[in-house]
């Protein structure tokens, strides 16, 4: 039996039925629990209903399960959110580690750089939130710019080039202000200029692997995204091997990043068997965590 438990945590309790036959006859329900990894609190209970024997079931009997998970003290209900809400755990850590990294940050923008589909607006827009910083997206600050024109049509229109020199003119404007938390465009990383201008902050690099990311992007469709468009063929597995030359030529500049926040990591540290289900809230708590350990490592242990 396997039950799914929030987060996509899979457990699969084995349940001896010839045990709670014994236990109880052949009816009535018993209630057993197993606690796996004690320090997260996770907890499975379950309930086994016995049916009593019918003549056509005299070799096995009929056990109906009920299975009801927590973590922390919350039912899986609560935990199964949809969408991206954070649960309550989380959301507080992250006000903790934000209050606790932002005075050290003495108003330094943060630059989220990474490959496009990576999160860095999602996740953005939660840090800015809860460090009160404003946020800003570069693409969107470039289409501005070309009123309103979306970045696939200035692509069309004037080439990448251009849109490459907007976008450094659009890092250039913002290096000069402070308190901001920035999604920049996943290819700004290639233009040394850019890095001047993204020094002023400090950049974190979200790394996420690229059968995650060609498996986001294809659900949204290629059509905003020009470097990665096609107009047939099966889009996750075109996307993939664009995104797989693109990672190639760019691995080292995103390398460049003053934290790197890797999704492989987090989900290792939380238990998930993959990246899929990890909220942008743990993702914004682990790019506070590698600031942090930035902050550390730039100016030696600041007393935290
Ligand atoms: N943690 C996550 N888990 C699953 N999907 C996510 C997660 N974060 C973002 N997404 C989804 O991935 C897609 C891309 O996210 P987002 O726009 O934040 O990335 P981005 O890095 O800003 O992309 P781009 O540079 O191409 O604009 C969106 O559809 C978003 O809902
Ligand atoms: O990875 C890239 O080169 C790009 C990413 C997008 O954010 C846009 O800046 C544009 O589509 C180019």
């Amino acid at each position: 039996m396997e039950a799914k438990i929030a987060n996509g945590l899979l457990v699969s309790p084995r349940i001896d039925s010839e045990k709670i036959a014994r236990r109880i006859g052949t009816g009535g329900s018993v209630q057993f629990s197993r606690r796996f990894r004690e320090q997260d609190r996770l907890q499975v209970l379950v309930s086994a209903q016995l049916q009593p024997k019918t003549r056509n079931s005299n070799r096995h009997k009929t056990v109906s399960l009920e299975v009801s998970c927590s973590y922390k003290n919350f039912p899986a209900s609560l935990l199964e959110s949809g969408g991206f809400q954070a649960p309550f755990d989380e959301a507080r850590i992250l006000k903790n580690k934000s209050q606790e990294i932002r005075p050290y940050l003495s108003g330094r923008c943060i630059y989220l750089v990474g490959m496009m589909g990576s999160g860095k607006t999602t996740v953005g827009k939660v840090l800015s939130q809860v460090l009160g910083y404003s946020f800003f997206d570069s693409d969107t600050l470039v289409e501005q710019d070309v009123e309103g024109t979306s970045v696939a049509e200035i692509f069309k229109l004037y080439g990448e080039g251009f849109f490459r020199d907007k976008e450094t003119e659009v890092l250039r404007k913002l290096s000069l202000m402070h308190q901001l938390v920035v999604s920049t465009g996943g290819g700004a990383v290639v233009r040394p200029i850019n890095w001047k201008y993204m020094q002023k902050g400090i950049s974190v690099w979200l790394d996420v692997p690229l059968e995650d990311l060609a498996r986001r992007i294809a659900a949204v469709g290629t059509g905003s995204r020009p470097l990665l468009h096609q107009d047939s063929g099966d889009a996750y597995t075109k996307t993939l091997t664009r995104l797989s030359t693109l990672m190639e030529e760019r691995s080292d500049a995103y390398a460049n990043a003053n934290a790197r926040v890797s999704l492989e990591d987090i989900a290792a540290k939380l238990g998930h068997r993959d990246v899929s289900n990890l909220t942008p809230t743990a993702i914004a708590i682990e790019a506070l965590e590698q600031i942090e350990g930035f902050l550390k490592e730039e100016n030696g242990d600041f007393g935290l």
